[in-house]
């Protein structure tokens, strides 16, 4: 007989988010994002951090700094590096976003403008702040879904 506590698709494409996040060097918050097709099958993933060539040894990781010395200037986020590290041949039109914090609304335009349909996600820790009432606003304009994640219960350890 076949096992019956194997994880949700849900599970796995969220899990896989939060993988992704542990990649990342922020020192606060940690994302991870994951966007898969109609057919369930992985298109793209990204975390937030810094640009491709930008040392992130040598970039600010605190929130508020003299001039630029703020992460906010440079970090790309999880959910638009997903969207840009995406190399399959077809386009993001249809699919749906795995993401551990709500979009902000810088990245909810590049997931309307790329087509995605859904946008499923953990955490919501910056609801009250207008950039996450803007990407809600663009969302709902844009007929793009966002559903909070559900199955937050379930415990898988494992060692890497
Ligand atoms: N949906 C989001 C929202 C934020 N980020 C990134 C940007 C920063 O690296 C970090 C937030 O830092 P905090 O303001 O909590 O210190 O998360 C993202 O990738 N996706
Ligand atoms: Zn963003």
């Amino acid at each position: 007989m076949k096992r019956s506590d194997y994880i949700t698709w849900d599970q796995y494409f969220m899990g896989i988010a939060i993988m992704s996040a542990n990649r990342s060097k922020d020192p606060n918050t940690q994302v991870g994002a994951c966007i898969v097709d109609q057919d369930n099958r992985i298109l793209t993933v990204g975390y937030n951090g810094m640009p491709s060539g930008c040392n992130d040894d040598e970039m600010p990781w605190d929130r508020e700094g003299e001039g630029m010395a703020s992460k906010y200037f440079f970090v790309c986020h999880a959910e638009l590096n997903a969207i840009l590290n995406y190399r399959g041949g077809g386009t993001l039109r249809g699919s749906r976003c795995y993401v551990t914090l709500f979009p902000c609304n810088e990245c909810a335009k590049a997931i309307i403008q790329s087509g995605i349909k859904e946008v499923i996600y953990m955490s919501d820790k910056y609801a009250d702040s207008d950039s996450t009432m803007a990407s809600k606003k663009m969302f709902e304009m844009a007929g793009v879904k966002y559903t909070e994640y559900e199955n937050k219960h379930k415990k898988i350890e494992f060692e890497l």
